[in-house]
């Protein structure tokens, strides 16, 4: 069951983080660039070629100690064909070096169009889960979720998100709390459906690491849903921010740096220490620091709790 993969995974790598691999164009080592565009030129297939070049650099370099990717679909779909093509060979990839992909989709729509994406995405070998938007309402998830029950997957629904004006509307009252705790109770009902033997659910929630009073009211309203948790790293959260989402036993979150860790080599931190062709290493040493952070700050959770 995807939820049981997932948590095995992140045990046996003793790592609760997924490296998002959201390459920009500009952002990416000339030398690759040098290469992709003398083949195909500096056109959509050229950047697509590039991208996809540059993520199996990252991917070589942390699949041995990372549980998942998650990619955004939006650095892809910008290159049109092309770069919907560098989409799926990247998740092909990834899924060949054994990491668990994560398609971050985020959908919503009418439940007959949801009925297409889910084929699209969810019944597609090489994607593990998706992330949909909750919005449209409950009946607009059920294709989701019987594509999750049906072919093994995992979905991550938005709740509560970790951009700056996520307020504007998910933390609006109402007559029964927030509009995100709403949100979370409906998680919570729909996540009953496909509870794995670990306790947690192949469906999961969307709770931003800068967030981190309300990842403490969302982690006992949702106990079962696994926490997808964007905004570390570059979006300012720290491994402290992240702590609430996860449960007593450390377990139930998985948290997500795209830029902070693909791009560490241009880091005032690492730019000393690797060059561009090294970037690889940088992304590796990045996403081994966000790991160490995250296991003391369990320990001192530990500590401050005695
Ligand atoms: O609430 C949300 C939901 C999704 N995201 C996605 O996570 C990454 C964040 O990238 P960084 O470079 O680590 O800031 C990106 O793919 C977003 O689409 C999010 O940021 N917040």
């Amino acid at each position: 069951m995807f939820s049981d993969n997932l948590i095995h995974a992140i045990k046996f790598k003793n790592n609760p983080t997924v490296v998002g691999l959201d390459p920009r164009i500009e952002s990416i080592p000339e030398f690759i660039k040098k290469a992709a565009f003398n083949k195909y030129g500096n056109n959509t297939k050229g950047i697509s070629e590039a991208m996809y070049n540059f993520n199996k650099g990252i991917i070589d370099a942390v699949f041995d100690v990372v549980p998942a990717v998650k990619i955004q679909i939006a650095f892809y779909e910008v290159y049109g064909a092309d770069g919907i093509e560098a989409f799926y060979k990247t998740a092909e990839y990834a899924k060949e070096k054994g990491l668990i992909v994560i398609a971050d989709v985020k959908r919503g729509d009418i439940a007959d169009v949801a009925e297409m994406y889910s084929k699209a995405y969810l019944q597609n070998p090489s994607i593990d889960a998706i992330t949909i938007n909750p919005y449209m309402g409950e009946d607009t998830m059920t294709p989701y979720i019987h594509d999750v029950i049906e072919y093994d997957k995992g979905l991550f629904i938005l709740v509560k998100t970790s951009n700056v004006g996520s307020g504007t509307i998910q933390n609006l009252k109402t007559m029964n709390g927030t509009v995100y705790e709403n949100v979370a109770y409906m998680v919570d009902k729909i996540s009953k459906l496909a509870k794995g033997s670990l306790g947690y659910s192949s469906i999961g929630a969307v709770v931003g690491a800068t967030y981190k009073e309300e990842a403490k009211i969302l982690r006992k309203i949702m106990p079962s849903a696994i926490f997808l948790v964007p905004g570390y790293g570059a979006q300012g959260a720290t491994a402290e921010d992240v702590i609430n989402c996860f449960d007593e036993n450390n377990l139930g979150a998985i948290v997500n740096s795209s830029r902070k860790v693909i791009f560490a080599y241009k880091s005032q931190y690492w730019k000393d220490v690797y060059s561009e062709y090294e970037y690889a290493q940088a992304a590796r040493a990045e996403v081994l620091l966000m790991m160490g952070m995250i296991n003391n700050a369990f320990l001192k959770r530990r500590y401050v709790a005695c």
